[in-house]
C-alpha cells in the first residue's frame, strides 16, 4: 500500500532530520579521527625520543624495556582507538547513503503508544543519546521487522520476551539521503522490493541482502541453539547469503568477546572466496577468514608431501572412464571418504602399537646418530596400554634424553676441538663473560678447560639443533611408508569385497608413487594426527563450510577434530553433490553424527531467489524436485537449440552469445570439463572477446567467460549458456546434479546446445517447460 501525501512529507522530513544528525556525527568523527592520525604520526615519529635506552647493566635494561612497552602501549591504545573510529566513520558514510529500509510500529503490552522502530545497517541514537533513531537490523527488536506480520506477536532480548502488538510496517528505498520509495506491507518482507533487488544484473562480487532478508532466512540467521546448524537448501535459496549475515550478526551479538579473526568460512574455491569478499564489508565489518579444504590439506600435511588436486581427481571421475583402472578407483574413492575407512585406520593404528611402526634412522653427519632399530627398542619400552600418539611423546622424551647423553660424549670428539678454535670471537667473549659471572678465576689450569668445555658444548649443541628438532617433531616416524603399508595390512574392510579391497590396494599404491592422490590425502592427515596428535586450532569460535555436499563425512570429522572449541555452520544442498560422481555422499546422519541429535539444528530452504521463474521450473525437473519453489519472478523460457554438426554448433553459440550481449552484461558457457572449456575457448576467441576461467583464476570480470560446471558453483549470472547438454555428455545418474548446477546459476536467461542426441534428463521434461528450437 502506498502512503498518503502527508506521511510520505512525515517521512521526507524525518530522514532530512536523520541526515542532519548523521552529518553533525560524521564531522564529529572525522576531526577525531584526523587527531588521532595526527597523534600516530607524531608517537610514531617521536617514538626513539621517548625512551631512555640503557643497557649497561640488568637494572638499566629492566627500565629501559619498561619505558619502551609503556610507549608501545600508547601508540597500540591510539591505534586501536583509531581502528575504531575508522570502522564508525565507514559505517556513518553507509548510513548517509541509506539510513534506514524498514520501520516496524511495536506497542509493548501494557504501553498505550507505538514505537516506531526504523531499520538500518547499524544504531543512530539521537543527539541527547536517550533515543534510537535508527536500530541495528541485526538488534533484537529489529527481528520483529523481518518475521512479524501486523498483530500480536513476541521478540526475545537478553533472556525476556516483548509480548506486544505490531501496528504497522513500511519498507523504504532511500538512494544518497532521498526517499526514492516508501510502501506500507502487511506481511513480513513484500515481493516488490525483492523482485525490483533480483531483477537487476549480476555482479561479479555479491551483495548483502539485509533490506530483504525472508522470515526462513532470518531464523537461520539468528539460531544460537546448537553446536551445529545444517541448513538443506535447494539453489539459489540465499545460503551462502544467509552465511555472509550470520557472521554479520554473530560480530555485532558477541561484539565484546568475538572479532572476524575468530571465524573461518570454508569456501568451495578462490573464485568463489573473491565473489563473497564485499559482503561483510558492506555491512560494516571485517571479513573473516576464509580457506578451502584444499588449502588446509597443503597447510596442514607435511611440506614435502605433493597432494593432487581435488578438482584434478574430479576431471578424471569425468573424463577417466576409457582408463584400465577407472572403476578400481573410483571404488576406492567411495570407500576412503566414509567412517568406515576411518574404523579400518583405527583398526591398523592399534596394531602399529604392536608392531609395524616403521622408523627412519636420524642421521648425523652422514652416520646414524640412532638407527630405526634403537628408536625401535626404546619405542617398545613405553607403556603398550598408552595410545600411539602418547607413546610416541614417550619415545620423543627417551630420544632427547639419548641425545643429552650423546652431547656430553660428543664434546670429546675431534671435530668438535676444530669447530672450537674456528668459532667467532664474539663467540668466545660470550663464555668468558659467563663463566666470570660462575666465579671463574683467570690463568688458571681447571679454568682453561671449564672454558674449552663451555666452548665444546656451545659447538655441539649448534650442530645438535637439526636433530632435536626431528626428534621433536617426530620426523623420524615415516608416515609416509606407514600409510603405505595400510594397504599391504593383511585385512579386509568388512564392508568389502576381498578382491575389490586388493585391486583398491595394488592402485592406491601403484598411485602413491607420483603423489598423494586427493581421495587419500584427508585419511593420510587422519594417520598422521593419530602419531604426531592434531594441530588444533583453538582460537577458532565458529567454523562454517559452504558447499558442505562435497565434502565427505570424512573431511567433516577432520575439520571438526582440528577447531575443537568452535561451533558449526554448514550449508549445501544434495541436489548440487559434484562430488557425488567420485565421493561417498554426506547425509544428514553425517551431520547428526558430528556432533548428536541434541547438538545439531537442521534448517531447510525451499524457495528459489536467483532465477526467473521458468528457470527455476525447467531446473527443478532435472532433479525431478518439485518440493523446490521458484519465486515469482517472470522471464522467457529456457530454450534448447540443436545444431546438426560442430560447425552449426558453433555458429549457433556465437549469435546466441551476440544476442545476449545486447540485453546482459554477464554471460556464462558453462562446460561440464576444463578441457571442454579450453576447447570452446579456443573457438569462439576469433569471434568474441571472452575470458576462459581456470582453477587459479581468483576473480572475474564482467563480459563473456567459458568456465567448467565446477567453478561455476556458488556463483551466478545474467545469462546462462550450457555447451553440449548430449546425451553423451549428461547420463550418469550423478551428471543430473551437474546439469542441475549449470543450470542454476542463470539469473535471468538459460540457453542449452547440444549436438547428437538429447541428454535423457531434458527429454522427460514436459515440453511447455522450454522451447525446443530444432
Ligand atoms: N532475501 C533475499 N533478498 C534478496 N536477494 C536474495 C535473498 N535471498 C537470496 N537472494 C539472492 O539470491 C541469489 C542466490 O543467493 P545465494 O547465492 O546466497 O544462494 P545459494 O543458496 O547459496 O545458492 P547456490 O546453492 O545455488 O549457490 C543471490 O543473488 C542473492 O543475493
Amino acid at each position: 500500500m502506498t502512503l498518503s501525501h502527508f506521511d510520505k512529507l512525515k517521512e521526507q522530513q524525518r530522514i532530512k532530520d536523520v541526515m542532519i544528525e548523521i552529518t553533525k556525527r560524521l564531522q564529529r568523527i572525522t576531526q577525531k579521527t584526523s587527531v588521532l592520525q595526527q597523534d600516530i604520526v607524531e608517537i610514531r615519529k617521536t617514538f626513539w625520543d621517548q625512551v631512555t635506552i640503557n643497557l649497561d647493566d640488568t637494572d638499566e635494561a629492566i627500565e629501559t624495556l619498561a619505558s619502551l612497552n609503556q610507549q608501545a602501549g600508547v601508540l597500540s591504545e591510539r591505534e586501536r582507538t583509531h581502528r575504531h573510529t575508522a570502522k564508525e566513520m565507514k559505517v556513518l558514510k553507509q548510513l548517509k547513503r541509506s539510513p534506514y529500509f524498514g520501520r516496524v510500529d511495536f506497542c509493548e503490552e501494557n504501553q498505550k503508544k507505538a514505537e516506531e522502530v526504523y531499520v538500518g545497517l547499524a544504531s543512530l541514537l539521537d543527539h541527547q543519546e536517550t533515543h534510537f533513531l535508527i536500530y541495528d537490523w541485526r538488534s533484537p527488536i529489529a527481528s520483529l521487522f523481518y518475521d512479524s506480520e501486523i498483530g500480536e506477536t513476541e521478540y526475545q532480548a537478553l533472556d525476556r520476551k516483548f509480548r506486544g502488538e505490531v501496528q504497522g510496517k513500511r519498507q523504504y528505498l532511500i538512494k544518497n539521503g532521498v526517499l526514492k520509495h516508501v510502501f506500507e506491507t502487511r506481511l513480513t518482507i513484500r515481493d516488490e522490493r525483492l523482485q525490483t533487488v533480483l531483477g537487476k544484473q549480476a555482479d561479479t562480487n555479491m551483495r548483502s541482502i539485509v533490506a530483504t532478508i525472508q522470515k526462513e532466512q532470518n531464523a537461520i540467521i539468528r539460531d544460537e541453539r546448537s553446536r551445529m546448524l545444517m541448513v538443506q537448501g535447494v539453489a539459489g535459496s540465499g545460503k551462502t547469503s544467509v552465511v555472509m549475515q550470520r557472521i554479520a550478526y554473530l560480530l555485532y551479538r558477541y561484539r565484546k568477546g568475538l572479532n572476524a579473526d575468530q571465524i573461518v568460512l570454508f569456501s568451495p574455491n578462490l573464485l568463489f572466496s573473491q565473489y563473497i569478499r564485499e559482503v561483510l564489508p558492506e555491512l560494516g565489518e571485517e571479513n573473516m577468514q576464509q580457506t578451502t579444504y584444499q588449502v588446509y590439506l597443503n597447510r596442514t600435511l607435511p611440506a614435502d608431501i605433493r597432494v593432487e588436486s581435488g578438482y584434478d581427481q574430479l576431471e578424471f571421475a569425468l573424463t577417466g572412464v576409457r582408463d584400465p583402472h577407472y572403476k578400481t578407483r573410483m571404488a576406492g574413492i567411495q570407500y576412503k571418504g566414509t567412517p568406515n575407512f576411518m574404523r579400518f585406520i583405527d583398526c591398523y593404528v592399534e596394531e602399529l602399537g604392536n608392531r609395524g611402526m616403521i622408523f627412519s634412522d636420524i642421521l648425523f653427519q652422514g652416520r646414524a646418530l640412532f638407527t630405526a632399530q634403537d628408536i625401535q627398542k626404546l619405542f617398545d619400552q613405553t607403556d603398550l596400554q598408552l595410545r600411539l600418539k602418547n607413546r610416541m611423546q614417550l619415545l620423543s622424551q627417551l630420544l632427547l634424553q639419548e641425545l643429552y647423553r650423546l652431547q656430553e660424549e660428543m664434546k670429546k670428539e675431534a671435530w668438535v676441538e676444530s669447530a672450537v678454535e674456528l668459532l667467532d670471537k664474539a663467540v668466545y667473549q660470550q663464555v668468558y663473560q659467563e663463566l666470570q659471572k660462575k666465579e671463574y678465576r683467570q690463568g688458571d689450569q681447571d679454568d682453561f678447560e671449564a672454558e674449552y668445555n663451555q666452548l665444546a658444548s656451545y659447538v655441539v649443541k649448534r650442530e645438535l639443533k637439526p636433530i632435536k628438532h626431528v626428534i621433536q617433531k617426530l620426523s623420524f616416524v615415516n608416515v609416509w611408508e606407514t600409510y603405505d603399508q595400510l594397504f599391504q595390512y593383511n585385512r579386509t574392510p568388512e564392508e568389502l569385497d576381498c578382491s575389490v579391497w586388493r585391486e583398491i590396494c595394488v592402485d592406491t599404491r601403484q598411485r602413491l608413487q607420483a603423489f598423494l592422490p586427493y581421495e587419500d590425502a584427508t585419511s593420510f592427515l587422519y594417520l598422521f594426527a593419530s602419531i604426531h596428535g592434531y594441530q588444533t586450532n583453538t582460537s577458532i569460535r565458529h567454523v562454517f563450510i559452504d558447499e558442505v555436499q562435497d565434502y565427505t563425512p570424512f573431511q567433516l570429522y577432520m575439520i571438526k577434530k582440528m577447531f575443537p572449541f568452535s561451533k558449526m555452520t554448514v550449508v549445501g544442498d544434495f541436489n548440487q553433490a559434484l562430488h557425488g560422481l567420485t565421493q561417498s555422499a554426506v547425509d544428514l546422519a553425517s551431520f547428526t553424527s558430528l556432533y548428536g541429535e541434541n547438538q545439531t539444528s537442521i534448517f531447510s530452504l525451499k524457495k528459489s531467489y536467483r532465477s526467473t521463474g521458468p528457470i527455476m521450473l525447467f531446473a527443478r525437473e532435472i532433479v525431478e524436485d518439485d518440493t523446490i519453489e521458484p519465486f515469482h519472478r517472470d522471464g522467457k523460457v529456457p530454450t534448447i537449440t540443436k545444431a546438426q554438426d560442430s560447425r552449426s554448433f558453433l555458429e549457433k553459440m556465437i549469435g546466441c552469445i551476440k544476442k545476449l550481449q545486447q540485453q546482459h552484461q554477464t554471460i556464462a558457457i558453462i562446460c561440464k570439463t576444463a578441457n571442454e572449456s579450453k576447447a570452446i575457448f579456443s573457438l569462439l576467441q576469433a569471434h568474441i572477446q571472452m575470458t576462459r576461467i581456470e582453477e587459479k583464476n581468483e576473480s572475474f570480470d564482467q563480459g563473456v567467460l567459458a568456465i567448467p560446471i565446477y567453478l561455476a558453483k556458488g556463483i551466478e549470472f545474467d545469462a546462462v549458456i550450457v555447451h553440449d547438454v548430449s546425451s553423451i555428455q549428461f547420463s550418469r545418474p550423478e551428471e543430473r546434479k551437474w546439469l542441475y548446477v549449470a543450470c542454476t546459476r542463470a539469473m535471468h536467461e538459460l540457453h542449452l546446445l547440444y549436438e547428437g542426441e538429447l541428454t535423457p534428463f531434458i527429454t522427460q521434461i514436459p515440453s511447455d517447460k522450454y522451447l525446443h528450437i530444432q
